[in-house]
């Protein structure tokens, strides 16, 4: 089998007050996605939010898996595709996407025959997907780094001077409810999301890439006044609840994907938290 997928329920905040390092990993972290030839999802009960990695040594069909219990993969669902890897390509229904590193491709619902290349299979591409449920079909659309909107945010006198690459979002692709993109800090900037924030309409999930040979990534998460870490690794992946925030401070410059849905498709209607107000 190439395909597998794990699942994860949601947690209370209630409860996550109490767990400790291991427990919360196990029900967070996403620490192995990325595995030769395979494709690996995460069904998590957010938002019926699924995360996944797909890493093709030979081409890989997208083929559905039982929790969905539809014929195939994308009949209720839209995906978004990040490549976090070498360049490769993804044919969907026939039409080839040429996918180059850090390129994105937004799948509507419906698409059947989806199929992930890599250019050299010795130097596998790294499709890192997202994908929520959806009711309307809306076009697939190709999206490069390029056309990304930007927006600029910190400093590097507060270490977090970083560039948002909105990708998935309003105003370039139309989706259902998915939202995606990718923010990478400057040399000399560790924070991300810092003013950090909780948008309780809306799940997210941050898979952190680019992180240096022995440098890694502390994660935060909890709501504003019970924080918790985790110390993620490159090319790992980590949950956020709605109630949590989600911001990390890195022992380099590092880049993220992040990937959200839920009530609306409105980016901007985050509750910030007071940094000195964190607890
Ligand atoms: O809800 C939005 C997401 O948390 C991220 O887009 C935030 C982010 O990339 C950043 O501040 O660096
Ligand atoms: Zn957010």
């Amino acid at each position: 089998m190439k395909t597998s997928y794990t699942t994860r329920y949601a947690s209370s905040p209630k409860a996550v007050k109490k767990y400790d390092t291991q427990e919360l990993r196990d029900e967070f972290l996403i620490p192995d996605l990325m595995e030769p030839g395979k494709i690996k999802f995460t069904y998590t009960h957010y938002d019926r939010y699924i995360v996944g990695g797909i890493v093709p040594t030979s081409p890989l069909n997208l083929e559905t898996i039982d929790p969905l219990k539809a014929e195939f993969f994308l009949e209720r669902r839209e995906m978004g595709v990040i490549n976090a890897g070498p360049s490769g390509s993804i044919s969907v229904d026939g039409e080839v996407f040429k996918m180059n590193h850090k390129d994105a491709l937004y799948i509507g619902k419906g698409a059947k025959d989806v199929v992930f290349t890599s250019d050299d299979n010795a130097n596998p591409s790294k499709f890192y997907i997202n994908s929520s449920p959806a009711h309307k079909a809306y076009p697939t659309k190709h999206v490069s780094k390029e056309q990304a909107n930007k927006v600029e945010l910190g400093s590097l006198e507060t270490a977090n001077h970083r560039t948002v690459n909105q990708m998935i979002i309003g105003g370039i692709v139309t989706t259902c409810q998915l939202q995606m993109g990718m923010t990478e800090l400057k040399t000399g900037s560790v924070w991300n999301t810092m003013p950090a924030h909780v948008h309780d309409r809306r799940m997210e999930i941050y898979y952190y890439l680019d992180i240096p040979q022995d440098q890694a990534v502390c994660h935060f998460m909890g709501e504003p006044q019970e924080t918790r870490h985790i110390w993620m690794n490159n090319h790992q992946a980590v949950i956020s609840p709605p109630w949590s925030i989600h911001s990390g401070s890195g022992t380099s410059n590092y880049t993220f994907i992040w990937g959200m849905a839920g009530e609306n498709l409105d980016y901007n209607d985050m509750d910030v938290a007071k940094i000195t107000e964190l607890r």
